[in-house]
């Protein structure tokens, strides 16, 4: 089982399955992961033609370091076994199943998933697992869902359908989102895997989009579910760290590793205790300038 928690999932972009032009270049825009939808992008008439095309594209077409996460269709449509299956057999790295209430529906993908993967001579534990958390009732059920199986990745905000369930809509400072927004990231967190922020869907509103990040940002999440390119680089620029923060994360694990030295886990750097959860945040934030090109290999600073 490789279930990879310290990968950077930073924006995971949707991608409808059943339109060739965007499944072929879905890999330009720099999103860490690209999520192709067989659900409810797709309508009807066309499950089975994106059931295929996705299939082609993750056999055909090189999507270089980028994670591929495929949305399937939920159980409880006569689409649920052959998404599996075919998705099993192309390879994907992770299924994303929508509308999860409770860890019964994720131990039931996975004996589906376990099946394929004996069926096509794919090592078992291959494929990873996700969940989109759309209603009261799966919010509710959050921390079960995360600990559901040890192939989750994470699990993910979804808040279209959730604020529908909720009886009400979404509005601009979000406070409707607050509970579950908590709840989701807790949940992730107590489980040990990522924690997906819901998709913004006005795309005439740059200031609303950057205005959410800000915020899903500061409260901790890995990173933002997006439906439009453009959305890439608007989270990246959010989460990357600046100058100041990068030099002080350097300061920091300087420092700690002076404490080290000198037998201990904390050290005073200009008057600021420095311990493991200090260093640890620095990590990450090296982690983050590293993934942005603004370090070189000993994580001096390289300017932008
Ligand atoms: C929003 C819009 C129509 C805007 O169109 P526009 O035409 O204005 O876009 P432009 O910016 O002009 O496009 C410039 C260039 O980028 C290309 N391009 C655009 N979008 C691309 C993309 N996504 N992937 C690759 N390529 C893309 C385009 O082809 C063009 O290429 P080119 O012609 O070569 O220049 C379009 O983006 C789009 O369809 N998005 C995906 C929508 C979707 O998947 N919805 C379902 C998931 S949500 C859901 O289900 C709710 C949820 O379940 C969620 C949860 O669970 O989290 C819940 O309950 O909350
Ligand atoms: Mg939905």
């Amino acid at each position: 089982m490789t279930v990879d928690t310290e990968r950077l999932r930073r924006t995971m972009m949707f991608v409808p399955g059943n339109n060739p032009a965007m499944v072929k270049d879905a890999g330009i825009y720099g999103a860490d992961s690209v999520m192709f939808d067989l659900e409810d992008a797709v309508s009807i008439t066309e499950k089975d033609a994106a059931r295929y095309l996705v299939y082609e594209a993750l056999t055909t077409l090189d999507y270089g370091d980028t994670e591929l996460v495929v949305r399937i269709n939920g159980e409880d449509t006569p689409f649920y076994e052959d998404d599996i299956r075919v998705m099993v057999k192309a390879g994907v790295d992770v299924i994303r199943l929508p509308k999860v209430e409770d860890a019964q529906m994720m131990h039931h993908l996975e004996e589906r998933v376990v099946a394929a993967e004996k069926e096509f001579g794919k090592p078992v534990g291959s494929i990873n697992l996700m969940a989109a958390i759309e209603s009261a009732q799966g919010v509710l059920n959050a921390e079960e869902i995360a600990k559901s199986s040890k192939r989750m990745i994470g699990i993910a905000l979804s808040a279209e359908d959730y604020t529908t369930d909720m009886k009400t809509h979404r509005y601009p400072d979000g406070q409707e989102l607050f509970f579950a927004r908590n709840m989701i990231l807790h949940a992730a967190r107590a489980a040990g895997i990522a924690a997906f922020d819901t998709v913004f869907s006005n795309m005439d509103d740059p200031e609303g989009f950057y205005r959410e990040t800000r915020l899903i940002h500061q409260l901790g999440f890995d990173g933002k579910s997006l439906v439009n390119p453009r959305q890439v680089e608007m989270v990246n620029k959010v989460y990357q760290p600046t100058e100041k923060e990068i030099v002080n994360a350097q300061n920091v694990l300087a420092a700690i590793e002076q404490a080290k030295r000198q037998g201990s886990g904390v050290i005073s750097m200009n008057g600021q205790m420095v311990d493991r959860p200090v260093a640890l945040r620095a990590q990450r934030v090296m982690k983050l300038a590293k993934a942005d090109n603004l370090v070189d290999q000993e994580g001096n600073y390289l300017g932008e």
